[in-house]
């Protein structure tokens, strides 16, 4: 099949051609209105209440698109605010970022674009056996959305990470991170978050992500996130 990507024969604009899902009606990314974003009030009751591992050797893989870091199997869990009762399992984190630190953030915030955004990708290991299982349920997986700021100080943790791209140059292939990765510490100190039930926002556009967008953005430096 031709590869979808981000230019005009093959981007977002073509995506549902292969990919009939990308025409649907709950489709991210989302431009984040801020005047119309109600505040939920049971939100604000049931805390989003995540409990991340600190895990090492993880594996970080050149997905053609960005770097994809896999966390399978690991304790890191995701559970309340806009998630019920189920529980969501980090299944693996990614980047997303552009070619100037100008753009590069798949959401939009008043049509603001942000430098790159993290995706924390979990799946609902309550009620379903596999990730790939629960990809085909509207409340399947639950990703955390954290935008990036370019600032003066860089991020060490996401440092652990930027350093190994070197040895990952070409797409497919893939290495292991030596140091100690904490998830928690990409998040950001105001835990204050936009929600809503969207897609995957790259093929196959899967409608079955419930969306936790935080507010804050973290600070890295512009080499961190403007890696070619
Ligand atoms: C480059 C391909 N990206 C996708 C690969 N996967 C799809 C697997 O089909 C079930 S996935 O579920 O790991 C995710 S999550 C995600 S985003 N940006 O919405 O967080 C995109 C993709
Ligand atoms: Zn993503």
């Amino acid at each position: 099949a031709a590869e979808w990507g981000y230019s005009p024969t093959n981007g977002p604009d073509v995506w549902a051609r292969l990919f009939p899902q990308a025409g649907g009606a709950r489709q991210s990314p989302v431009d984040i209105c801020t005047s119309i974003a109600s505040s939920d009030s049971n939100l604000e009751m049931k805390k989003l209440t995540f409990a991340y591992e600190s895990q090492s050797d993880l594996r970080i893989l050149n997905t053609g698109h960005g770097w994809k870091v896999e966390a399978p199997q690991s304790g890191s869990r995701l559970e309340g605010g806009p998630l019920g009762e189920d529980i969501y399992q980090l299944e693996q984190f990614h980047c997303h970022w552009g070619e100037t630190s100008a753009e590069g953030s798949e959401h939009t915030v008043d049509g603001r674009a942000y430098a790159g955004e993290l995706h924390l990708v979990h799946w609902n290991t309550t009620k379903y056996q596999s990730f790939a299982e629960a990809a085909q349920h509207p409340d399947g997986l639950a990703v955390l959305g954290v935008f990036f700021d370019v600032g003066n100080e860089s991020n060490d943790e996401i440092e652990k990470i930027v350093s190994t791209l070197s040895e990952i140059k070409f797409k497919g292939q893939f290495t292991d991170i030596p140091d100690v990765i904490d998830p928690t510490t990409f998040l950001p100190s105001g835990l204050g978050y936009w929600t809503y039930l969207g897609s995957l926002t790259t093929p196959p556009c899967n409608e079955c992500v419930i969306w936790i967008v935080y507010k804050e953005p973290i600070t890295v430096t512009e080499e961190q996130v403007t890696y070619h």
